[in-house]
């Protein structure tokens, strides 16, 4: 059935979650806060700086009224960084209090909140009290907005402690190409989601700086051990962590040339400094603010995440990465499942 659906954020992701959804027959208004995006979108249905020599469908409506893209939407998508979802949030809290749509909250940002170190999903359930909205769904999973747009095969995850809310959420984005699976593990799904940019930072740093596919692959492997201790304390599943928003997630991340994190991690192992990198890169690196996030977690908790450590020396103290990865090969051997 066709609805009609808001998407807050008109980003790689955003713009392209907003683009299936038009594919899929839905009625779509992408929100942006710059006057001049939503005029190249409306008018040469481009968005270039995000997703290059690609054409969006003319159904497809950009505006930077709040208001006028939600009103009456069946669902709205929070697709900003991390860094301004509670701002987004407050503003859309606004909006629904002045109308009467009531309507499904879905995100698919990746991140923890700096200073509180909640997840996306908690930050958006303080400011948008659950009178306000139908239900509280997060999108996550091995998903590159550049290979989403080519149609390439995707398959990706709709978490959220109604299992029917995750349903409908399959049902809007589910096509011959997007693939959606549903899970009631939304800590698990969000902590994967945002631990993984992590250890691609890492993944990155050590192809910049000329490691080899075993360093790699043991790099991922105890990325996510540490991933899935600090999930599990926090009330994740486990088996989470083998599914598409931990495990599935942490591969792309890690492996793809389109990844902003791995590319920011393989600038800095060819020796640029992080200032240098994050004003290149022009797009949200999520790891860097949840690198700080999850290295305050891991310590208030007590959990042990030496690559978290390390990583966070390197961005946050000016570590050489070369010194911070010999101190984790000098670590005590360890039993594998501890
Ligand atoms: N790019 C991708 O392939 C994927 C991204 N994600 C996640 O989606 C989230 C967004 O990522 P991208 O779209 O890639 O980021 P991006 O950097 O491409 O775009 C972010 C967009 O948010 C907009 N924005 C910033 N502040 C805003 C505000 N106050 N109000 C409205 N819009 C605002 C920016 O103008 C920009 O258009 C991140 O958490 C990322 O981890 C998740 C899966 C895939
Ligand atoms: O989450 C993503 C892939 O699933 C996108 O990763 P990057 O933000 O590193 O590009």
């Amino acid at each position: 059935m066709k609805q009609k659906i808001a998407v807050l954020g008109a980003g790689s992701w955003g713009s392209i979650l907003a683009n299936v959804l038009v594919e899929n027959g839905h009625d779509v208004k992408l929100y942006t806060n710059s006057e001049p995006q939503a005029q190249e979108l409306n008018e040469k249905h481009t968005n270039e700086h995000y997703i290059h020599d690609f054409t969006y469908p003319e159904a497809l409506v950009a505006t930077t009224d709040m208001r006028d893209a939600v009103k009456d939407a069946a669902a709205v998508l929070f697709v900003v960084p991390t860094n301004v979802t509670r701002l987004v949030a407050k503003q859309l809290a606004e909006v629904l209090r002045d109308i009467n749509t009531r309507p499904l909250v879905i995100h698919a940002s990746k991140g923890l909140e700096l200073g509180s170190h909640k997840r996306i999903s908690e930050v958006i359930a303080e400011e948008i009290p659950a009178d306000l909205r139908s239900g509280l769904v997060v999108l996550s999973g091995p998903s590159h907005a550049e290979e989403v747009a080519k149609k390439d095969i995707t398959l990706i995850t709709a978490a959220s402690d109604d299992i029917e809310n995750a349903k409908t959420v399959q049902n809007l984005f589910m096509n011959n190409y997007l693939r959606i699976y549903t899970n009631t593990d939304i800590v698990g799904v969000e902590m994967g989601a945002a631990f993984k940019n992590i250890i691609a930072i890492g993944a990155g740093a050590l192809h910049g700086l000329g490691y080899g596919d075993d360093a790699k692959a043991a790099l991922m492997t105890r990325g996510l051990a540490e991933i899935s201790r600090l999930g599990i304390a926090f009330g994740a599943d486990p088996l989470t962590f083998i599914g598409l928003s931990g495990v599935g997630d942490l591969i792309v991340t890690c492996t793809s040339v389109h990844s902003r994190n791995w590319r920011a991690g393989n600038q800095l192992g060819q020796g640029k400094g992080l200032q240098e990198v994050i004003d290149n890169m022009g797009m949200v690196i999520e790891g860097v603010n949840t690198c700080k996030a999850a290295y305050e977690l891991a310590e208030q908790k007590n959990i042990e995440m030496p690559i978290t450590e390390a990583i966070y020396h390197v961005l946050y103290d000016g570590k050489d990465i070369k010194d911070e990865i010999a101190l984790l090969m000098e670590r005590e051997g360890k039993a594998e499942l501890d």
